[in-house]
């Protein structure tokens, strides 16, 4: 299957400092994908290039196999972006803003009425065709920032941050369209909130200053949360090399307040051999737990591991 979204070591300098630096990323299926990175990690940065907003430093993007600067009209007829503030026209109303912008994307003359019947039909919003924009909550104005990110049918639809500053009601309407848009869209949604990403993408790339950290399916990531620590205490201490002879035990560190930290491979019997040496060997076990990592533990972990 040929690529949606093909960026090759990507990077962008502000001035004198690297925002991105050497991002890859590919992806070739429908299906909502997070871009998760906190305040300045280069979210943004990233998806302006993507969307043709911003010439990148170095590096290549190729939307549906078109280069976004050698074929630029090519690859924007593919793409439909979102940026975090809805580029909506306050004082056209929805039929006049959403025509304008299926114009702008090139779609023909003939097509264009039945273009924007089908957006606002996805969107949920052909009830104001003829209502101002400005007139729309901030919820409906959303809608319509994304009814002309799909007006054009794009293969990628690239949302910055679409789910900030709703409120829960919206939040439940805007996670619903944006799953049933990614049906036959791919959907690129950058958020600084890790439970979004969660509730939404079946694929997640953390990016960390300028750089990504991680890169794989919500499944890959919820298990690497999986327990495969103990925390363990004992009397008699063991050296880490003792500790390690109990079988499936690849790492051990001692903590400073006196636990060990006991890394395993999955083994579900390995409590019952770690009892099992400290009754035999003497070291007198007084505590034993599993140690569940916390998923925005994992991201902070994640994070540190960042260069920078
Ligand atoms: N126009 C600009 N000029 C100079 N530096 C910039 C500019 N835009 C962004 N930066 C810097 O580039 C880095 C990446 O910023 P970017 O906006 O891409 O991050 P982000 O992950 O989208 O963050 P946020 O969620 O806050 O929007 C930051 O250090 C930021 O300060």
């Amino acid at each position: 299957m040929s690529s949606i979204l093909k960026i090759e070591r990507l990077s962008h300098k502000y001035s004198s400092s690297w925002a991105i630096r050497d991002i890859n990323i590919e992806i070739s299926q429908t299906g909502v994908i997070g871009l998760l990175g906190s305040n300045g990690a280069g979210k943004s940065t990233t998806m302006n290039i993507l969307c043709g907003v911003l010439n990148q430093t170095e590096g290549n993007v190729y939307i549906n196999g078109s280069d976004t600067r050698q074929d630029p009209e090519n690859a924007k007829a593919n793409i439909g972006f979102l940026p975090q503030q809805p580029p909506v026209y306050t004082d056209l109303t929805v039929d006049e803003y959403l025509t304008y912008a299926a114009e702008l994307r090139s779609v023909e003359k003939s097509k264009l009425r039945a273009a924007v019947n089908e957006a606002k039909e996805r969107t949920g919003i052909t009830h104001f065709s003829r209502r101002l924009i400005g007139n729309l909550s901030g919820g409906y104005k959303q809608r319509v920032g994304i009814a002309q990110a799909i007006v054009h049918r794009p293969k990628l639809v690239v949302m910055d941050e679409p789910t900030n500053g709703l409120d829960p009601n919206q939040l439940i309407e805007a996670r619903k369209l944006i799953r049933e848009i990614a049906v036959d869209h791919t959907v690129l949604l950058s958020s600084h909130i890790l439970s979004e990403i969660q509730l939404l993408c079946r694929e997640i790339i953390m990016i960390e200053a300028g750089r990504i950290i991680f890169s794989d399916s919500m499944d890959a990531f919820n298990n690497y949360a999986q327990p495969n620590t103990l925390l363990v205490r004992f009397e008699n201490p063991p050296s880490v090399t003792d500790l390690q002879q109990v079988t499936g035990i690849p790492r051990v560190e001692y903590l400073s307040n006196g636990q060990a930290r006991i890394y395993f491979d999955g083994d579900k019997t390995v409590t019952e051999k770690i009892v099992t040496a400290s009754v035999q060997l003497g070291w007198k076990l007084q505590e034993i737990h599993l140690e569940k990592g916390l998923l925005d533990d994992i991201f902070k972990q994640l994070s540190n591991q960042s260069p920078n």
